[in-house]
Formats: C-alpha cells, structure tokens, sequence
C-alpha cells in the first residue's frame, strides 16, 4: 500500500513542482516505486520529467472529467521507477466543470485507489490555488508536504491553507495529516531568512524538515531539459538536499 503525500501551497512559486518533481525522483532513486501526479493545468512538473505535452493521450483531465481510469494515464518516465500522470492544459476548465460532477472532492481519490498497490508512494503536484482540484488532492492524501519559501510574507496564507486542510479533515479525510513544512529556496546569507525561519518554526512546532532546499540556479535550470535535478547535476547542493530530505521522508515512513 503506497503512501501519498500531496505538495501543496495555494501561494505561486514556492517550490511545490520543484519539490514534488525532485523528492518523486529521488524516492525512484532510492528503489521505491514511485507516481508523481500532475494536477496542475501549469504542467510543469509533467514537462519536468521529460513528457512532451502535446503528445499526451489521457491526462489528469480524463481523470478528473471524463471518468478515465487512472491506470490509463500512467506514463512511465526515463527515470528509475518513475511514473506520472501528465497533466494538460484544459485542465484549467476542470475547477469550474468539477462542479457538476456527483462525489466530486472524491474524484482523485477513487481513480487513485486502484494504483496505490502498485507503488510505494505517489506524489500529487498541486495548483496554487485552494479550489476544488486541491480539495481532490487532498481528499486522496495522506499527508500533505508543505513547501514555503524564504522569503518576508511567508507565513501569508498559511493559516488559510491549514484552514483547508482541517477542513478536509473533517469532513472528507480523517487520516489527513502534516507531513512537513519545507523551507525552499533557503539562503543562510540573509538575516531576513533567519528570521522566516524562525517564525515559521514558531508556527509549526516540531514539523519543519531538518532539511533545508538552498536557492541554486542548477534547480531551476534542470526543467528545460526535462530532468530532476538528481539527473541533470548530481553532486549538486540542491539535488543533495532533496536526496537528504527524501532520507527523512522515508526514516518517518519506515
Ligand atoms: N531551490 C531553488 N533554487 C532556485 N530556484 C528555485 C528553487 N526552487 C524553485 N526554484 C524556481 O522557482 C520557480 C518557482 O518554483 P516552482 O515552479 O517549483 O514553484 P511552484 O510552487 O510549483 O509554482 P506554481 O505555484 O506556479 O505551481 C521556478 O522557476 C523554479 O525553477
Ligand atoms: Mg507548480
């Protein structure tokens, strides 16, 4: 029985396609059958593993939409054990045609369900939005992997963000719970990432990751050639860290 973990932040660019992309391809890496789901219309994480998204046949639309099963829309990566359900642009409609649909919090979860015995974890990239797709995201979670960035107005829209998740709980998913806050972008130069540091620490006892993503260009230049980073630069700090993060991820999973 697999575990999945949902990487979510209804805030843009905190590092949510970074981190489920690069923990997704470190676990494969590490010998666990792994499935990244892309439930963002943005795609990047299903570029971010080499898919050309115009050759897609079924998507996380299908699943969400047009009652397409989950196994029909596997892909498998080039990368050891790496699956991903692509994502597509249309999408975009689905947070709008969701709406019509009966169970629809419940979508993911059931298309989900048939896969979860066939992989040890599976990773959904989150929209940075708190609507219905990631209400779905987080319905089908276990846990969900809260990426924040370093930066002034991080802690902004965290209490909204747990709002849903408690609200999630308690009416869809008791199981739910917090797998971790991940500082990103980290620059230990900064007095200001400090202090973040520090407040978010306050506001999340005892469930901050030990490690830390540091800011690295080599991150962000690994998705235009469609490869996690662990792929594209090794013995780089920032694929190090994801490497670091995924062995405390699987020590509290053990
Ligand atoms: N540790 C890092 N060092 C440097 N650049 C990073 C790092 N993490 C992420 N980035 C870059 O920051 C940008 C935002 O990251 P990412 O796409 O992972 O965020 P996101 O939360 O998924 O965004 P969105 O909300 O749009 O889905 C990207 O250009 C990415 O390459
Ligand atoms: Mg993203």
């Amino acid at each position: 029985m697999s575990k999945v973990i949902a990487v979510a932040n209804q805030k843009g660019g905190v590092g949510k396609t970074t981190s489920a992309v690069n923990i997704a391809a470190w676990l494969g890496a590490k010998g666990k059958r792994t499935l990244l789901v892309d439930i963002d219309p943005q795609g990047n994480s299903t570029s971010g593993v080499g898919l050309d998204r115009r050759s897609l046949k079924t998507t996380t639309y299908d699943i969400l939409i047009n009652g397409a099963k989950g196994a029909d829309a596997v892909v498998k990566t080039a990368f050891e054990k790496l699956s991903i359900l692509p994502s597509s642009a249309d999408l975009a409609a689905a947070e709008i045609e969701l709406a019509d649909i009966p169970a629809r919090e419940a979508v993911l979860k059931n298309a989900l369900a048939p896969l979860r015995a066939e992989y040890d974890f599976i990773l959904i990239d989150c929209p940075p939005s708190l609507g219905l797709i990631t209400t779905n995201a987080l319905n089908a979670a276990d846990s969900v992997l809260i990426p924040v960035q370093c930066e002034y107005y991080a802690l902004e829209g965290l209490s909204q963000l747990m709002n849903s998740v408690q609200a999630v709980k308690r009416r869809y998913n008791e199981r739910l719970e917090l797998e971790g806050v991940l500082l990103t972008m980290y620059d230990g130069r900064l007095n200001l990432t400090q202090q973040v540091v520090t407040e978010i620490k306050k506001y999340f006892p005892r469930k901050v990751f030990s490690t830390v993503i540091p800011r690295t260009v080599r991150l962000s230049e690994a998705p235009s050639f469609g490869q996690p980073i662990l792929y594209y630069d090794r013995s780089n700090k920032g694929s190090q860290a994801y490497g670091a993060l995924v062995d405390e991820i699987l020590k509290k999973n053990r």
